[in-house]
């Protein structure tokens, strides 16, 4: 495996589901093996000055990009950092600390993606875009729940910070290699909407499995559960896997053995049987989630991260 340390990027809106992935991939990988940095700690004002100013975090002016854009070099070779704090409870900065990069990195938070030299620091880029209906919900949880906001001061910051998403958060979109977007089942279908599917956007910009082994042209051989389709994806082509949450428990483990038996080191996760904690996490506010298509959009990461690590 190559010295430096490999680095996955998580990229997406506030509440989008970074942090809960992160956790569910440092979770498979290792927790001693994985270095997880948030992006939030190189907020240039702090929330008073923020208010004082009219300018809200997302903005890139709010953000030192460039120090970002620099530790991520620095991580990238193996060497350390000396990384801010922003305390989510005070609203200002803690004493810096100090990060030496484990084997492998996450990198989570909301301007990622948005220089070519942070873009080009990454092995592999992630962007969570679940609906904004669902962000939503999950933000006013988190948020009243975390860090002391009340549901119409979330609503509020949410639609004062549209601007913000629609012309800095969102483009980065187009730079990912996986496109998540998890997302509950249309109303009236009379599944559990707490059982969320997902949607993976593969982007030929790395080398994905192949799932067309075992999908029939029409995508029918798992049944409508698990289907691959060719489809557009900001004006480019893309492969589009859904895994719905009613899944069953053989055609997800179908799916598994197809990335265990490309990688590895993947194999021991693999059995749903053996490992039952795979897509388990639990989320920012102590709840535990588990579902087929959260392990299968772990794995498929995972692989990735391992098939750059050649472990
Ligand atoms: N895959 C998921 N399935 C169900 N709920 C999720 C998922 N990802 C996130 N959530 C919910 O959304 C909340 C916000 O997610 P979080 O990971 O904190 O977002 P971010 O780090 O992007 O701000 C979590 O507390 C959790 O309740
Ligand atoms: O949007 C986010 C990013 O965090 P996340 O992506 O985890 O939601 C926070 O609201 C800012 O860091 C500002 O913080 P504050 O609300 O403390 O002013």
């Amino acid at each position: 495996m190559p010295q430096r340390p490999i680095i996955l990027g998580i990229v997406g809106d506030s509440a989008a589901g970074k942090t809960t992935l992160t956790r569910g991939i440092a979770q498979i990988l290792g927790e001693e093996n994985v270095t997880a940095i948030c992006t939030d700690d190189y907020h240039r004002y702090d929330r008073k000055q923020r208010a004082e100013m009219g300018i809200s975090a997302l903005h890139p002016d709010c953000n030192y990009v460039d120090i970002m854009q620099q530790h991520l070099s620095l991580l990238r070779t193996g060497q350390p950092i000396l990384k801010p704090i922003y305390n989510h409870h005070s609203g200002e900065f803690d004493a810096p600390e100090y990060i030496k990069p484990s084997r492998f990195v996450i990198v989570e938070g909301l301007l990622g993606y948005s220089t070519q030299g942070m873009r080009n620091s990454y092995d592999v880029k992630v962007y969570l875009a679940p609906p904004e209906s669902l962000r939503e919900s999950w933000k006013v949880k988190r948020d009243t729940a975390k860090r002391g906001y009340n549901p119409e001061q979330v609503l509020e910051q949410l639609r004062q910070r549209e601007p913000d998403s629609e012309a800095y958060i969102r483009p980065q979109r187009q730079w990912a290699d996986v496109v998540v977007s998890f997302y509950p089942p249309p109303e009236g279908s009379g599944q559990d909407d707490l059982l969320l599917n997902v949607k993976l956007v593969l982007r030929p910009t790395i080398s994905h499995p192949d799932f067309t082994h075992f999908l029939t042209p029409d995508g029918s051989h798992l049944g409508d559960a698990i289907r691959l389709d060719l489809d557009r994806d900001m004006g480019k082509p893309v492969d589009v896997l859904t895994v719905d949450g009613h899944t069953t428990e053989e055609q997800v483990q179908e799916l598994e053995r197809q990335l265990c038996g490309e990688v590895p080191y993947l194999g021991q996760f693999c059995s749903l049987e053996g490992n039952t904690e795979i897509g388990k996490v639990v989320g920012t506010t102590g709840e535990t989630l588990q579902s087929y298509p959260l392990a299968l959009t772990q794995l498929l990461i995972t692989y990735h991260m391992l098939k750059a690590a050649r472990v």
